[in-house]
């Protein structure tokens, strides 16, 4: 079955001395399960050239041409208003500022940001418009203009919003039959192919981005001790991570269900995990069709792979949907409903912080005071970043997934109006107290370049399971000091914060903290008027990627061609980027070399620790088939 596609057309017309033409070498992905045929011997010699260093960071583009007129001075309100210190102030400051939703056991806390009323009342006419943005784009307006398409995640949580029948019942559906799914995954009904075990025990996920952060948080924050079936991730190309994950499934692999999320389809990560999985079922004898399981849009490569192979089973991503904004979607919905998460309680949770998110008045809405902080706290340019710490180890991960949520929404060069504006805001932050340990020190004294945000969570362990450690204090109360006394310390530093306290984790809460989140969000970029919805940066690092890839094939055949010679002819580097006709590309040339020699497929003649200005390199076979190809 022949189910490639091109994804990345060479950028060069230039032809190799091989006689192969960039073009015929551009970069393919396939989902097709044939394994690549392996070109060098097993016996190749084991050559090592030196770890080489990473190119130096690019450098921040310093000045930008913003459009200044449109951002409110925020400089101007701060020193017309310095942080209040006195205690008993502070507490009314509190009073005056704590949003609380008593029917979520949720409040966000921002009297530890320097806001004013004079400064909300400022920012009343853009909220007044962020909030018409969300109510259209909720009403199935096309939200992200240039890929033309409508932004629909708050339709998952209350399908009754979408705004045709046919979305509401697909969305009906798909959760209907996800849920019947996992459930008889979960009872044994679906079994895997005869094996010792007599019902799937793992979930091996393969997917990245917005198709892993999402369940792999809510694993973490949400799975039980001893879910039904364990998961684990595969959201990398890194050979080494998937042996891992595949060596620590060990005989379990026969009874694990792989489940394999990307929306597009067609992500060389994905792509190259599911072929690394699908490597291993054929080594074990084991028949990947049965265990696999597909979460994509409709008609995507790997759909369509999945839909040939006869997978067990497909479920849809919908256009509507970004990866980022998936977790209620089928990417997030299954994982956790195969870990035994209570995914209508999710639902209901998102839903319900939905519905107090589209409140028009800043202050009763905790989006817009999330979104309003990030303006104060960043000038409305981004110019601090946002340190995440929860203090609870099972909303890790939840920092890790802000990061996507908000910088590949936010991270923007242009506004809107094209005007080069260079947006975003810098999130980062694992878990308090362990991070106290680590960077607060900086934060408390050294440069003052972000502000926090706490999560707190109220409830230490499940009734009944506490003690005292010694005599009125519990493990959690240190904890809990911990948080309020990192709070203060930084506060009476002039480093602000927000605080956000959730009663305990439970599916309900992580819901609402999700959709309080993607609304901030959506919200904040309306405000600071740039598209959330696309994320055209990445696209240059994966182009770049497929020219590497591309320029790596035409290194090989020349190689391959001087290998064939007789006397075998060892090339240097400049020889082999004159044949490719890539004089400009020597570097990458010499770090493609340096990076197959480390990995035995090619031979530097002088030996380990080649050095750049004299190394010579051979294939150390002629590969005859390749020289007519
Ligand atoms: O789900 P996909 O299409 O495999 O994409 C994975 C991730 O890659 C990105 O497109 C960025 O490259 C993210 O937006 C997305 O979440």
């Amino acid at each position: 079955m022949a189910m490639a596609t091109t994804v990345h057309p060479c950028s060069t017309s230039s032809t190799c001395a091989a006689g192969v033409s960039p073009s015929s070498h551009s970069t393919t992905l396939s989902f097709s399960s044939l394994a690549p045929t392996r070109r060098y011997p097993s016996s190749f010699p084991n050559r090592r050239t030196p770890i080489l260093s990473l190119c130096s960071p690019l450098q921040a583009n310093a000045v930008s041409s913003r459009t200044s007129e449109a951002l409110v001075d925020v400089a101007a309100f701060k020193a017309k208003a310095p942080l209040e210190t006195d205690p008993i102030r502070l507490w009314h400051r509190y009073l005056d500022w704590v949003y609380q939703h008593k029917g979520l056991g949720l409040s966000v806390d921002v009297s530890r940001i320097g806001l004013s009323d004079e400064f909300v009342s400022e920012m009343e006419a853009k909220f007044s418009k962020a909030f018409s943005d969300m109510a259209e784009l909720e009403g199935g307006a096309i939200s992200n203009p240039d890929e033309k398409r409508m932004v629909g995640h708050y339709w998952l949580r209350k399908p009754e919003l979408a705004p045709t029948a046919f979305l509401k019942k697909q969305i009906e559906d798909t959760l209907e039959r996800l849920s019947v799914f996992a459930a008889d995954v979960v009872s044994g009904k679906i079994k895997p192919p005869p094996c010792p075990a007599e019902r799937f025990t793992q979930v091996l996920s393969v997917g990245i981005g917005g198709s892993a952060l999402g369940p792999q948080f809510v694993a973490e924050a949400l799975a039980p001790d001893n879910p039904p079936l364990k998961i684990r991730f595969i959201d990398n190309t890194d050979p080494a991570g998937i042996d891992h994950q595949i060596a620590q499934l060990g005989p379990e692999l026969s009874s694990t269900l792989i489940i394999v999320i990307s929306k597009s389809g067609g992500t060389p990560e994905t792509r190259n995990g599911l072929l690394e999985v699908q490597k291993a079922f054929r080594e074990k004898g084991l028949d990947f069709s049965k265990q696999g399981v597909a979460i994509t849009q409709e008609n995507s490569l790997l759909d369509n792979t999945a839909r040939i192979e006869g997978w067990l089973a497909r479920f849809p991503m919908f256009d509507w949907v970004g990866g980022r904004t998936s977790e209620m979607s089928a990417v997030g919905l299954l994982p956790a409903a195969l870990q035994g998460i209570d995914i209508k309680e999710m639902l209901t949770g998102a839903a319900i912080m939905d519905e107090a998110t589209r409140v028009r008045s800043i202050k009763q809405n905790p989006a817009a005071l999330l979104a309003l902080c990030w303006y104060w706290a960043s000038d409305g340019v981004g110019s601090k970043d946002m340190v995440v710490l929860p203090y609870k180890d099972s909303l890790l991960l939840f920092s890790r997934y802000l990061q996507q949520l908000v910088m590949e929404s936010l991270g923007k060069e242009f506004d809107l109006a094209g005007n080069v504006v260079n947006q975003g805001l810098s999130v980062y932050g694992n878990k308090g107290s362990t991070d106290q340990h680590a960077y607060i020190q900086q934060l408390r004294e050294g440069v003052p370049n972000f502000f926090a945000t706490f999560i707190e969570v109220l409830r230490d362990r499940p009734p009944g399971h506490d003690w005292e450690l010694e005599p009125g204090v519990t493990c959690g109360d240190y904890l809990f000091g911990m948080l309020q006394g990192t709070r203060s310390a930084l506060y009476a530093n002039k480093r602000e914060s927000i605080t956000v306290t959730i009663e305990e984790v439970t599916p309900r809460l992580v819901g609402a903290l999700i959709a309080l989140y993607e609304r901030a969000v959506g919200l904040y970029a309306s405000v600071i008027n740039i598209n959330a919805y696309h994320q055209p940066g990445v696209e240059a690092g994966k182009k770049a990627a497929a020219e590497v890839l591309a320029l790596q094939k035409r290194v090989l055949a020349v190689l391959n061609d001087a290998s064939c010679k007789d006397p075998v002819e060892a090339l240097t580097l400049e020889k082999i980027a004159e044949r490719c006709h890539s004089t400009q590309q020597i570097e990458m040339i010499y770090k493609i070399i340096s990076h197959m020699a480390s990995n035995d497929r090619l031979i530097i003649a002088e030996g380990l620790c080649g050095s750049p200005k004299s190394m010579e390199i051979f294939t150390g076979e002629c590969n005859v088939e390749a020289l007519y190809e």
